[in-house]
């Protein structure tokens, strides 16, 4: 297959107003179905590699492209287009924790109803059947009608995948999607995020503290500090002490040469 570049960064810069450069003139491709790791320590920048993909936040300098189609300069109904091919999964679920399951997952939608349809629910039934089968994918079906915050925390993760599969975007951002759960439900919850890339060819991009997590899942690695990218390759040809410099902060970018 050709690669696609899905997701382009060309010499992206974030500074803070206080003057930290989260992201420090970064250059990068994504491509179309990969699955990407991004690790480093606490501060590095992933989070902030994350929220400027889908312009969660402004980038000071250089440009991002998603699909080919510019999310910096976009405006208005372009932008919402663009962020409609954007998931994202967070680490503390994201959820109305007083909706039901269902509805969370209508929310998917959101982004393709006008303001006042969603303001007052007004789904239609091919999406509400679109919602339950997302939800029999992650194995939900018969929590349904059950309100989210009686759910255990890999159970509300696996909502917010549903919620992720009823939107169907081309990119899914998972900002320590499994920080706050146990070793085999964060497997489990990876274990789906991992379906949505292979069945779906979403291109994932995904923060994660777990070395463990990381090699079995990743694709690709990317390794981050101080706002650069120190490390890039395939998880296939990536040693383990690799990843132990990179989460020990010991990886130079002159080692990656
Ligand atoms: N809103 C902000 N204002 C100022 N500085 C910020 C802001 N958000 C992040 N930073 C700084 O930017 C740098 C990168 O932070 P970021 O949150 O992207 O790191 P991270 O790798 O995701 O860390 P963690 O794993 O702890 O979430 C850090 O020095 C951080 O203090």
């Amino acid at each position: 297959m050709v690669n696609q570049p899905m997701i382009q960064l060309k010499n992206v810069t974030k500074v803070y107003p206080n003057g930290t450069r989260g992201l420090n003139n970064i250059n990068l491709e994504i491509n179309k179905g990969e699955f990407v790791v991004v690790v480093g320590l606490s501060g590095a920048g992933k989070s902030t590699l994350l929220r400027s993909i889908n312009r969660l936040q402004d980038i000071s300098d250089g440009d991002i492209l998603i699909d080919g189609q510019s999310i910096t300069h976009a405006k208005g109904k372009a932008l919402r287009n663009i962020r409609r091919d954007i998931g994202m999964i967070f680490q503390n679920f994201n959820l109305v924790k007083r909706s039901s399951v269902l509805r969370n997952v209508l929310t998917g939608k959101v982004g393709y109803y006008s303001a006042w349809k969603s303001t007052f629910n007004l789904f239609s039934a091919e999406d509400k059947q679109k919602a339950y089968e997302a939800l029999q994918q992650v194995d939900l079906a018969d929590k349904v009608y059950v309100r989210a915050d009686q759910l255990s925390g890999g159970q509300q993760q696996r909502v917010s995948i549903a919620r992720v599969l009823t939107q169907n975007p081309k990119i899914i951002l998972a900002d320590e999607p499994t920080a706050s759960l146990d070793p085999k439900t964060a497997k489990s919850v990876m274990q789906y995020l991992k379906m949505l890339n292979q069945e779906y060819g979403m291109t994932v991009v995904a923060n994660l503290h777990s070395v463990e997590l990381a090699r079995e899942f990743g694709d690709r690695v990317l390794g981050v500090k101080s706002g650069e990218i120190i490390y890039d390759g395939k998880m296939s040809e990536t040693p383990a002490a690799v990843f132990e410099k990179i989460y020990n902060g010991q990886l130079e970018e002159a080692e990656n040469e």
